[in-house]
């Protein structure tokens, strides 16, 4: 299962999109291309070990909260978990400040390891304002996605974020994110809410619900948490 394309959303022309990307299921199911060659045994490889890492941050943030380390893998069913690998082509633009290579958006899932060449261009929004995050040399981004907002009640913010294009050379990036499995329904996890205290901030949804939600032209762009707020 693969998809390509040289924009976010054909329908939408409100942004002058400048990308090409494709992006190949990997988890549960592993699908591959046939070409290049190698391309197989190399994002087979990479998408395992990219897992590991994506496992052992949410290892982390269950324990954060006073949780099992495994709780996040398990409650989202993390073993039929939902991984793609998405790569991300910009080339160089005339006129960069009147396109943009992914408008601004957050990731639906859990948390989403980035990778890019030497060219910036990730921003994320913080307290109002779009900051360039420098890239971290044969280092992950990491992007917390809004199922793990919802998990925690909000304690983690899925953050907004989108890729600017430049004139000088060429940008190239990758995005490995990492979800429930699509069966999943998804809520604020109860340990925590009774630990804490407090009530949920958000309604119950399948995974695959929210993510047919989000990619509905009627709600692309605006919040989907609008719909899901307890
Ligand atoms: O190219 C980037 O830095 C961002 C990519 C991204 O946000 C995505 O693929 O969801
Ligand atoms: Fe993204």
């Amino acid at each position: 299962m693969f998809k390509y394309g040289t924009s976010y959303n054909l329908a939408l022309d409100k942004f002058l999109l400048w990308r090409d990307f494709f992006k190949v299921r990997v988890h549960p199911e592993f699908y591959s291309l046939y070409k290049p060659g190698c391309f197989s045994e190399v994002s087979m490889e990479f998408s395992k070990r990219s897992r590991e890492v994506a496992l052992e941050i949410t290892r982390a943030i269950s324990e954060s909260l006073g949780l099992e380390p495994n709780y996040i893998h398990d409650a989202m069913n993390m073993e039929r978990g939902i991984q793609m690998l998405a790569a991300n082509y910009y080339p160089p633009c005339p006129q960069p400040e009147h396109a943009i290579g992914i408008p601004h958006h957050t990731d639906h899932g859990l948390v989403t390891l980035l990778i890019q060449n030497k060219m910036n261009g990730l921003q994320v929004e913080h307290n109002g304002k779009w900051l360039t995050v420098d890239g971290p040399a044969n280092g992950f981004f990491v992007n917390l996605a809004d199922q793990m907002q919802i998990l925690t009640n909000g304690k983690y913010k899925s953050v907004m974020h989108r890729a600017t294009v430049n004139n000088k050379a060429t940008r190239i990036s990758i995005a490995i994110p990492h979800g429930p499995s699509v069966d999943t329904i998804v809520a604020p996890a109860p340990e925590l809410l009774e630990k804490e205290g407090q009530a949920p901030k958000y309604l119950a949804m399948n995974y695959k619900e929210y993510i047919q939600l989000q990619q509905s032209e009627k709600n692309y762009m605006k919040s989907t948490f609008d719909h899901i707020r307890a």
